[in-house]
């Protein structure tokens, strides 16, 4: 397949809004890589990259740096206002001042006047990058007062998707205007009412639908609401529902029934899309995407935020209760989370106590600071899952015991330690743990991961650093 590879620093190639001319870069009917750094690592990538296509690598560096500095000043000064206006209705503009998004980041920057233009979008940028502000601006400037679902958001997890209803319903809320109205934000998730949803489906459809994809196919499938009159398809943690052996068919099934729908757009989003040339490539084939789809990449060579430092200490699996401890006390975290491993079938068999337990009540009985301490784990019935997340985000700082179900989007602003007591199985993993810190797009402050390891895992975690390009210091105690 022929594709066409741009390489672009900032955004601020288009110096104003009011003059973006989208066909001045997207001419063709082929898939566009669209890559962001500084213009520091530019160089770094374009030379030691086999994948660019530009012969003369210093011209191109030249050039980059050039139209960085040429731009900077007007970069600084644009606003996500700027960006959106014309596209997306006053008072969500006014909403989003008034929580304080004012200033773009990387990624809100780089894709949404792209998105504005129609063009079918891979968001692929760090944890805790605001994409999710990202893709909800797009359906804000695409939603019209019609009384019919508009805009489906697909999620892995119940939790993540109450999170994005939330940021959803807050930007389109406490609106007196009368386009506002139109705007209703329904929560289609596993563990949810089926009967009254499905009444409010029918009766007055809501014009977004957030939704776990077992609730959607079962909607879909009862014909209660078709992807007819739906304009747009985003498919969040894309890289996790289709590595996910449960969800995956039903996600293939819904793009392939998206994909003749008139007038679609789909946008996947990301921290880690692997192998993201052949999914690009699948997209296309499957037509799950149009051939001109977007792979906009921001911070390609530092997959994980600059923000976060990594550290490991080498304990005995005997005594990694007591080094929880005392990295705890050391520490004092303002919040943190603590990743434990799922509990093998065997070890269920057996009839052992889930790590997630054991470390629960370790804390319970034997830690002495004032955060509260929490857990959540796939175990817990829907309720008690959404307890746990209720209470932290009322505020004052947790100790919240997690396994990966809290890995992936979850955004708890406050978290500024987490801690590996058991290591994550992959390295995508280990950058979605790592993720869930460090999410303040424009603060100094710099949180850290320690992962707890036994000797044999000290290969495992430099496999984690090779990989995601980081370096992890030892701590000893
Ligand atoms: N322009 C902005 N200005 C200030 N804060 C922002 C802005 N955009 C997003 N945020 C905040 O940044 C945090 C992270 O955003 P978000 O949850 O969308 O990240 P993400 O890119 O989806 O991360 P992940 O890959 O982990 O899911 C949120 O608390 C959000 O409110």
């Amino acid at each position: 397949m022929a594709s066409q590879l741009l390489f672009v620093p900032h955004f601020a190639l288009f110096p104003k809004v009011s003059s973006f001319n989208p066909s001045f870069f997207f001419s063709t009917q082929k898939p566009t890589f669209f890559h962001s750094t500084s213009s520091a690592t530019t160089r770094r990538v374009l030379q030691s990259s086999s994948n660019y296509r530009f012969t003369n690598l210093q011209a191109v560096a030249d050039a980059c740096s050039e139209v960085e500095s040429n731009d900077a000043t007007e970069t600084t000064a644009l606003t996500l206002r700027n960006i959106c206006q014309g596209f997306v209705p006053e008072h969500i503009l006014q909403r989003m001042d008034e929580i304080g998004f004012v200033t773009p980041t990387d990624i809100q920057r780089e894709a949404l006047p792209i998105l504005f233009t129609g063009r079918d979008c891979i968001l692929h940028a760090q944890t805790g990058s605001g994409k999710t502000l990202t893709y909800l601006l797009l359906i804000f400037s695409l939603i019209n007062q019609r009384s019919s679902v508009q805009a489906v958001i697909v999620v892995p997890t119940r939790e993540l998707g109450m999170q994005v209803t939330k940021v959803a319903r807050m930007l389109a809320a406490k609106s007196t205007d009368i386009e506002a109205k139109g705007c209703t934000v329904m929560a289609l998730l596993d563990g949810g009412m089926l009967r009254r949803q499905r009444s409010w489906l029918k009766a007055e459809p809501p014009a977004i639908v957030v939704a776990t994809v077992a609730s959607l196919c079962h909607m879909l499938e009862k014909h209660i609401f078709r992807l007819d009159s739906v304009k747009v398809l985003v498919v969040d943690e894309v890289d996790f529902l289709f590595y996910s052996s449960k969800q995956v068919g039903s996600v293939r099934k819904l793009l392939t029934s998206f994909s003749s729908c008139d007038k679609r757009q789909t946008v996947f989003a990301s921290a880690s899309i692997p192998q993201h040339k052949h999914f690009v490539h699948d997209c296309i084939q499957q037509k799950w995407t149009k051939r001109d789809v977007v792979h906009i990449h921001v911070s390609a060579i530092m997959p994980m935020p600059l923000c976060l430092l990594h550290k490991f200490v080498v304990c005995g699996k005997s005594n990694k209760h007591q080094v929880l401890l005392a990295l705890l006390e050391s520490d004092a975290p303002e919040s943190a989370i603590i990743f434990v491993g799922e509990q093998s079938e065997k070890s269920k068999k057996a009839g052992n106590d889930p790590s997630t337990t054991l470390v629960i009540e370790l804390l319970k009985t034997s830690y002495d600071g004032s955060l509260e301490i929490l857990l959540l784990e796939e175990d817990m019935n829907f309720n008690s899952r959404a307890a746990s997340l209720t209470e932290i985000r009322q505020g004052g700082g947790f100790l919240l015991v997690s396994t990966d179900i809290a890995a992936r989007g979850i955004d708890l602003p406050e978290t500024t330690h987490i801690f590996n007591f058991d290591l994550p199985q992959t390295a995508t993993d280990y950058l979605h743990r790592a993720g869930r810190a460090g999410r303040k797009p424009f603060s100094d402050r710099k949180c850290i991961v320690t992962n707890l390891i036994t000797s044999e895992e000290r290969f495992v975690l430099q496999r984690f650093e090779n990989e995601l390009m980081f370096s992890c210091e030892e701590l000893m105690l």
